[in-house]
């Protein structure tokens, strides 16, 4: 997977190669280039934003200087990436979300400050057929995007083949079957005169799954319980209905 990411902040982007995502690049399973929107100005004062039409606060970035980096930056690789433009106004960004673009051939993050991105940018890669999703972390707000690309960049790396050492980490996620995941325990066996879970010492494979399980509706009953309402009828079977 080719990842760009256009900013005016590209050291906001050095965690991405650390870590985990440090090691996909340095596989070549990950090939990642951050981009200084400013390279695409031409002026003295390398202006990125102007005030808004219609009045209002703060200022918006102008649609030329990002016209001209998405141009550039999209013919550096014959592969149409999934354009992804964080903004507070965005469709929810998901575990589903992160699935989906995890097939993704190139994914490019359009990194923006200030109130946002002149919506024509959008509007006219969209017009040119290429696929455009504007997304949101969640329900809080940011002074940017950089802080989003690297939650959704991480999340989408991570569920590529080769990336987490026990793949098996990835399927039993939280939200993968629809549940928040229950509580995890090391040794050792008693801490603080707090015990480990008998079951788990228990060596019974089937009563350690069972009890994994009841944890985990039990925590999304009691933190998300709109999780539960969405799952579909056949995800809970009759030993979840009898929790
Ligand atoms: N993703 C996400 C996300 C989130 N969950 N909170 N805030 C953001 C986010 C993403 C992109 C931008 C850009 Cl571009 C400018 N700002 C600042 C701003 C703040 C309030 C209203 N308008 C713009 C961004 C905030």
């Amino acid at each position: 997977m080719r990842i760009d990411v256009i900013t005016i902040f590209p050291g906001y982007l050095a965690p991405l190669r650390e870590a985990l995502l440090g090691r996909a690049i340095a596989a070549g399973l990950v090939d990642l280039d951050v981009h200084d929107l400013r390279d695409w100005t031409h002026d003295v004062h390398q202006a990125v934003d102007d005030a808004p039409y219609g009045g209002g606060p703060g200022m918006v970035m102008r649609p030329q200087v990002w016209g001209e980096a998405l141009d550039a930056v999209l013919a550096r690789d014959a592969r149409t990436p999934r354009i992804v433009v964080p903004t507070p106004a965005g469709r929810p960004f998901t575990q589903a979300t992160a699935q989906e673009w995890a097939g993704a051939e190139r994914l490019l993050f359009a990194c923006g400050r200030y109130e946002g991105i002149d919506q024509r940018v959008v509007d006219d890669a969209r017009g040119r057929g290429l696929p455009v999703d504007e997304v949101s972390i969640g329900d809080y707000v940011l002074v940017g995007g950089e802080a989003a690309v690297l939650v959704m960049v991480e999340a989408v790396v991570r569920l590529l083949p080769g990336v987490l050492g026990n793949p098996a980490s990835a399927e039993q996620d939280s939200f993968s079957d629809g549940l928040l995941e229950g509580p995890a325990y090391t040794r050792p066996e008693t801490w603080r005169g707090l015990a480990v879970p008998e079951v788990l010492r228990s060596g019974n494979h089937a009563a350690i799954a069972r009890w994994r399980r009841d944890r985990a509706l039990e925590r999304t009953a009691q933190r998300r319980p709109d999780l539960l309402a969405a799952l579909p009828e056949r995800a809970l079977d009759k030993a979840d209905r009898a929790f």
